[in-house]
């Protein structure tokens, strides 16, 4: 089943230039110069029930404006969305209830009030039962370790207390589709772990999609099978992660630190290998082809050569799409 349906969505946002000097001024007063900017621009996309997808792209590059339309708080320029069968901006008080939203720079608690008093407001927005409420929120409120923040007013709480009970707050009826922009920025590991190892596990217990958008793309790493790489408004990658790590890094890289200085005569000669050198001990093969390569270089290598230590080095995929950005890979 289909939790989101995009096709062919589009957003664009006119912006405004100014005129400079007084006169400029005083002409900007009745007619304005701008330039129509498309922040979304034509993308088509579906996300069945249960997948955990990173919607990932520069700043700019229009993550935020699809998820501000995915929940309806912005109208599309162009195009059509049904999320969990609705119309987001159109059918919007149902369809609210069928999703929840966290977004790492803005806050739904109330800041002066006990964090369990804005739960208890947004139960009664959501109108959750008691019975459900307990049941679930018991499970969620023990596994974010949040239980002793409960009683302080949220603006007493640390970045990390606080993205826990906005996380806890977004999940107060249970939402079958959680859309979550930057829900770890600021965050230390410990915390990051924490709110990770919880999507997994509501993933798994009630088959919660996620959207998630993040910059820190070992929450990507840890919590997506699928990626879809934005670049200034258009898709540019909808597919596996691994699969973009295999598209994108042509084979391995084989790092080796010798006992003693080493040249290239000292070095196999193998097809499809290439050797660089980083200091005078330490050699990177770039192995391009099969797994087998590998184990061959390795044997070759230490016959010959008395080593200290090898590493084979698996490319992060901040490199990879540090990459993509950089030298424009066409990916598809
Ligand atoms: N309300 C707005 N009015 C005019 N332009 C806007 C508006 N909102 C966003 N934009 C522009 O649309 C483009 C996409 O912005 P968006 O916030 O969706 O990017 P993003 O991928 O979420 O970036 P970031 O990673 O920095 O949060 C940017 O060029 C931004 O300046």
């Amino acid at each position: 089943m289909n939790v989101i349906e995009v096709q062919n969505l589009r957003k664009e946002f006119k912006s405004y230039s100014s005129r400079s000097g007084l006169s400029g001024a005083f002409r900007d007063l009745f007619t304005r110069n701008y330039k129509v900017l498309a922040a979304v621009d034509n993308i088509s996309l579906t996300v069945r029930q249960g997948e955990m997808v990173g919607y990932i792209g520069e700043n700019g590059a229009g993550k935020s404006t699809t998820i501000k339309m995915l929940t309806g708080i912005l109208t599309p320029t162009a195009g059509s969305i049904t999320v969990n069968g609705m119309n987001p901006h159109k059918q919007r008080e149902e369809f609210v209830r069928t999703i929840g939203v966290v977004f790492g720079q803005r806050s739904q608690l109330w800041w002066d009030i006990a964090v369990q008093e804005s739960f208890r407001l947004l139960k009664k927005v959501y109108r959750v039962s008691d019975e459900d409420y307990n049941r679930h929120m018991g499970h969620v409120i023990e596994t974010l370790e949040i239980g002793p923040l409960l009683d302080k007013p949220v603006r007493k709480l640390s970045l990390g207390q606080r993205m826990r009970c906005e996380l806890a707050a977004a999940l107060i009826h249970n939402p079958p589709l959680l859309f979550l922009d930057e829900p770890t920025i600021g965050l230390d590991v410990l915390v990051k772990l924490k709110i990770r190892k919880f999507l997994k596990e509501i993933n798994e217990q009630y088959k919660t999609t996620i959207l998630l958008t993040t910059h820190d793309l070992t929450d990507i790493e840890a919590l997506c099978e699928r990626v879809v790489l934005l670049d200034e408004g258009k898709i540019i990658y909808d597919g596996k992660l691994n699969q973009l790590q295999a598209q994108a890094v042509e084979g391995k890289q084989v790092e080796f630190d010798f006992l003693k200085v080493i040249t290239n005569a000292d070095l196999p000669t193998i097809q499809n290998v290439t050797w660089e050198q980083k200091d005078a001990t330490t050699w990177l093969a770039f192995v391009n082809g099969d797994e087998q390569l590998v184990s061959q270089i390795i044997r070759d290598v230490i016959q010959k050569n008395p080593i200290k230590n090898v590493r084979i080095n698996e490319v992060s995929t901040e490199e990879i799409v540090r990459k993509i950005y950089e030298e424009g890979m066409a990916l598809s």
